[in-house]
């Protein structure tokens, strides 16, 4: 199972954290986010190991801006938490990997995600709140059970050391990775590296 570490911000903490080998790990580029990257500076991401998969959140943000923070940030994939068009997605997905969110609630309708296919190569179901993303809350996850596309997923969405054993035994042949974040903090932004430390080795231990 893959993991992703999301909301990184803090140069220290991104050094600690990108120790533990992340498979993707997570800068908000969104203003109204307490964990927003604010003027984090280019070179901490380009210290990181290649290995990781160095991502840009975004919720609607003007396709140029996005273009412009993936150069000057050198990010291999964005992950849209907004209302973002698949035609919106195709085109940054001729550039980099592309995560859709989309916030989930037991009335979500699946088929809304076939129009988007082709334009992504990954889905991440978070928990559909009022604001777009880092709410600590969780969905029901049997209602995964309605996704039958073959595009993978994230789930994310109040990932805890306390709901990880009940991840792990999810049974889900699209079920591609998890996203931790605000359920791993010390304070927004700043993670708690014993915590994932622990949580890393619970999801890598078969
Ligand atoms: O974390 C944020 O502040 C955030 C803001 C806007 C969009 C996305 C954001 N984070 C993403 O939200 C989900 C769920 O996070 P949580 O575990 O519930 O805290 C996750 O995918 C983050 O990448």
């Amino acid at each position: 199972m893959k993991i992703k570490v999301c909301g990184m911000k803090m140069p220290g903490n991104i050094k600690a954290i990108a120790g533990l080998e992340p498979d993707y790990m997570g800068f908000i580029f969104y203003g109204k986010s307490p964990r927003y990257v604010g003027s984090l500076p280019a070179n901490e991401l380009a210290a990181l190991p290649a290995s990781i998969v160095k991502t840009g959140v975004f919720v609607n943000e003007d396709l140029e801006t996005v273009k412009q923070l993936i150069n000057q940030y050198q990010l291999a994939a964005v992950q849209l938490h907004g209302g973002e068009s698949p035609e919106y997605c195709a085109e940054l997905r001729e550039q980099v990997t592309v995560l859709k969110a989309f916030g989930v609630d037991e009335t979500f309708d699946f088929e809304v995600l076939k129009d988007y296919a082709n334009s992504v190569d990954y889905f991440l179901f978070d928990t559909k709140t009022a604001a777009h993303g880092g709410s600590g809350q969780v969905f029901d996850w049997q209602v995964l059970d309605r996704y039958n596309l073959e595009v993978p997923f994230f789930l994310s969405g109040g990932l805890s050391a306390e709901n990880l054993p009940e991840v792990k035994q999810l049974k889900h042949p699209a079920f591609y990775g998890v996203d931790l974040n605000s359920r791993f903090e010390i304070e927004p932004g700043l993670k708690d590296e014993e915590k994932l430390r622990s949580a890393f080795t619970l999801l890598r231990t078969n």
